[in-house]
């Protein structure tokens, strides 16, 4: 068995990099085959990712946050959505969010996610791939993608896509006020900030084919996992070899009516569909925007516009994990 480890010395705000001693003494007690390399930057976790794919490493551990892993996992596809080697892929979270890792049963907790590592007992979970426009283009303001490959991007996610508010409020979070309050509270004053900005706006949603219109909707969250963002969850009904996304839609509402609607989205309690919200569920997801709403965020990080087109990667990929 040969390992790749993926570090990312930036992760944590920078306090990753205390972790990674521990996890070569736990390599070097066990005696295990392993490589590594330390990133300089995102998307070099991507490149390194998909060099250890095709160098026939048994498992690539990604080390570093849900950007990290994102990235790691973006390494394993090629652009169709199928796996271009056989590696599994385990994980030790060292960021602040750990939104793959608790919806998919990985310790946070270093001595227990190596454990684990060590066994080696995996599930496949399923991944999402996502087509989007590189740059925000008017021309294709309530329209969808119009597939000119020099405009189009594709990436993979495993957990969940904000659209609407949720990307703005990522996009002021990761540009620092996260590292001066930390995780909870950095994305809860930009929550806060953007709740009095933010307007809700028309949104076009093509939903298996039949379309939407959403007017003066908030955000929409279209994912595969319960733990979403920051402490956000969706108590959604989808099992692990389920093709299908819930699609979570925060409706036109007033400040008055967004404490309830937190409490019930940090409770991960079921809701039912109300004025406020509504939950739905679907393998494919087209999402045309506008001016006013064209960005997007996935597995924690913004990156890209709308139009976007969601739907469910042909081959799952083989998490290491506490497997029943
Ligand atoms: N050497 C580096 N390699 C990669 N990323 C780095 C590096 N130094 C700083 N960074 C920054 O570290 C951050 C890493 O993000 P990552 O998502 O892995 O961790 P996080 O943001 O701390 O945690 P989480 O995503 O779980 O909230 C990015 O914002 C990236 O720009």
């Amino acid at each position: 068995m040969k390992y790749f480890f993926i570090l990312n010395p930036g992760s944590g705000g920078g306090k990753s990099r205390r972790r990674f001693e521990e996890i070569f003494a736990f390599l070097q007690q066990h005696r295990l085959q392993y490589d590594y390399k330390l990133t300089t930057s995102l998307e070099d976790a991507y490149t390194l990712s998909a060099e250890g794919n095709l160098k026939g490493y048994d498992v690539i551990v990604a080390v570093g946050g849900d950007g990290t892993i994102n990235r790691v996992i973006n390494g394993f596809y090629d652009s169709q959505g199928k796996r271009i080697s056989r590696a599994k892929l385990a994980v030790i979270h060292t960021g602040t969010s750990p939104d793959l890792c608790k919806s998919y049963h990985v310790p946070l907790k270093l001595d227990q996610a190596l454990e684990v590592i060590l066994k080696g007992r995996s599930m496949e979970i399923p991944i999402a791939r996502l087509t989007y426009a590189r740059e925000y283009d008017p021309k294709l303001d309530g329209r969808p993608l119009d597939g000119n490959p020099e405009r189009v991007q594709r990436d993979y996610f495993a957990c969940c896509a904000n659209i609407g508010i949720g990307a703005a409020v990522a996009k002021d979070a990761n540009s620092g006020i996260r590292k001066y309050l930390g995780d909870f509270a950095g994305t809860l004053v930009s929550v806060i900030k953007n709740l009095l900005t933010y307007r809700g706006r028309e949104f076009t949603l093509c939903i298996d084919g039949k379309e939407q219109v959403f007017n003066k909707a908030f955000n929409i969250f279209v994912g595969k996992t319960m733990y979403i963002a920051s402490g956000i969850k969706v108590k959604k009904h989808l099992n692990l070899n389920d093709r299908r996304f819930y699609i979570l839609v925060i409706h036109s509402i007033g400040l008055v009516n967004w404490l309830p609607v937190l409490r019930k989205l940090y409770s991960g309690k079921e809701f039912g569909d109300s004025r406020t919200m509504s939950l739905q569920y679907a393998e494919k997801i087209e999402v045309y925007g506008s001016r006013h709403n064209n960005r997007l965020e996935f597995d924690g990080d913004p990156r890209g516009f709308l139009p976007c087109v969601i739907e469910t990667a042909c081959d799952p990929l083989e998490l290491i994990c506490q497997a029943d």
